[in-house]
């Protein structure tokens, strides 16, 4: 991914910030939406992924949707121009103010958590004399497999609503005029690899409308939310994920009806791979058990390592010769692999969390060196805060 003309371009930048692909960007959405379109699949973009502008054009140009989990997303999704019929609001804990807002724009779709949470949108609904379409989104308990901090269908978790409740949804609905039932909705977890995950989500999936349908309400939207992950250690061999391969599943094993749509809310998969975050060498510090490559990005530009000890591939992207591997200062020739160094790759924040890896092994590395933390792209820049008042984060996009 980075040829020597990109690293070059890179010269007088002011470091950090996150450098976008946006060719692999539009690949990306291009073979996401093919690979849909063959089932007449719908996928909405999880904005929570990330919501730089120039990203937000690209899947909206794309023709997906907009899933929003705050007032703030929903803003955006209209600013930015997505069809109000494909912006979709999910989250546990939708504010009085927020719903209010979503109501006004018309949006598509609630997909709701709780069954008070139903009964506030009917309220806010009827005041302003209007029909809330509403999604509910079960609980699966499946297990993703995935980190304990992304896992979010299993019944210990704070999202969606337990099966056992379901009869007093059906209540709730039957006595509120003015929700619309529109279908269900799942969310079982993050970066997900395995894909029989959720061939057991569409089990559960099949067993939820089917007791829905039996009760004679229609279930017109089978939400499956996202999930699907990312190669993190091979972001160049696997830039693109196999869409193919994962939408099968579902055409496989979901009961899917004439009056039926199938929707996603994919995030990660979309946008993880086209952005890294480049950060410039600060420091070299070699200690008497570790050598440390202190750098002038952290946990403040990249929370995930910090947060879920998450891996990024780390690269000293000035060093690098495409094709060839690394070379050492000032030479041109290959450095045999016995002159890579290990190194921890630590940021300059006052926290011992601040730590993009321990032992990267990487040639020897000097002070004004490029790092790339790759496949940044996703949970990377939205997650950033101003801790130890930090400057807003900045970018640079390739050119197409
Ligand atoms: C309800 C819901 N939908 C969609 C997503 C997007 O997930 P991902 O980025 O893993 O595709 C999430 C985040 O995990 C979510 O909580
Ligand atoms: N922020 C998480 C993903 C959360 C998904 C949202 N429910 C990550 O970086 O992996």
């Amino acid at each position: 991914m980075f040829d020597e003309r990109i690293v070059a371009s890179f010269d007088d930048k002011e470091t950090p910030f996150y450098y976008y692909d946006l060719k692999l960007l539009n690949q990306t959405l291009k073979e996401c939406r093919s690979a849909a379109e063959g089932h007449k699949f719908h996928i909405h973009f999880a904005l929570k992924a990330n919501f730089n502008q120039k990203v937000l054009a690209a899947v909206k140009a794309n023709g997906f949707g907009a899933d929003c989990v705050s007032g703030g997303e929903v803003k955006k999704a209209v600013e930015v121009g997505f069809d109000k019929k494909q912006i979709v609001f999910a989250g546990v804990g939708k504010s009085d103010a927020e719903i209010n807002f979503a109501l006004d724009n018309d949006i598509f779709a609630f997909n709701v958590e709780s069954v008070q949470e139903l009964e506030v949108i009917d309220q806010l609904a009827t005041a302003k004399n209007k029909k809330a379409s509403v999604a509910i989104r079960i609980n699966p308990n499946v297990d993703a497999h995935t980190h304990h901090y992304i896992t979010t269908g299993l019944d210990e978790n704070k999202f969606g609503i337990n099966s056992w409740d379901l009869p007093l949804v059906y209540d709730t609905l039957k006595s509120c005029r003015n929700l619309e039932f529109l279908g269900i909705h799942f969310h079982v977890g993050s970066q997900i690899l395995d894909l029989n995950v959720f061939k057991s989500l569409c089990i559960k999936v099949n067993e939820m409308q089917q007791w829905f349908e039996e009760r004679g309400m229609p279930v017109k939207v089978l939400n499956v939310g996202g999930g699907l992950g990312v190669d993190y250690q091979n972001p160049d061999e696997n830039a693109i994920p196999d869409f193919k391969s994962y939408f099968q599943i579902f055409a496989d094993f979901l009961n899917i009806k004439p009056h039926q749509e199938v929707h996603f809310e994919l995030g990660r998969a979309l946008v993880a791979q086209c952005s890294s975050l480049i950060s410039k060498v600060l420091y070299i510090k070699n200690g008497i058990k570790k050598n440390f490559v202190i750098i002038d990005a952290g946990m403040t530009e990249l929370m995930r390592p910090a947060l879920y000890q998450a891996y990024h591939k780390i690269e000293n992207v000035s060093r690098m010769v495409e094709g060839k591997g690394f070379k050492a200062e000032g030479e041109l020739n290959l450095i045999p692999h016995t002159s890579y160094l290990s190194y921890d790759v630590v940021g300059p924040i006052c926290e011992s969390s601040d730590c993009f890896g321990k032992g990267v092994e990487m040639p020897e590395t000097k002070r004004g060196d490029l790092i790339a933390l790759r496949t940044a792209g996703a949970y990377g820049e939205v997650m950033a805060s101003a801790y130890n008042l930090r400057p807003a984060i900045k970018h640079v996009y390739s050119e197409e």
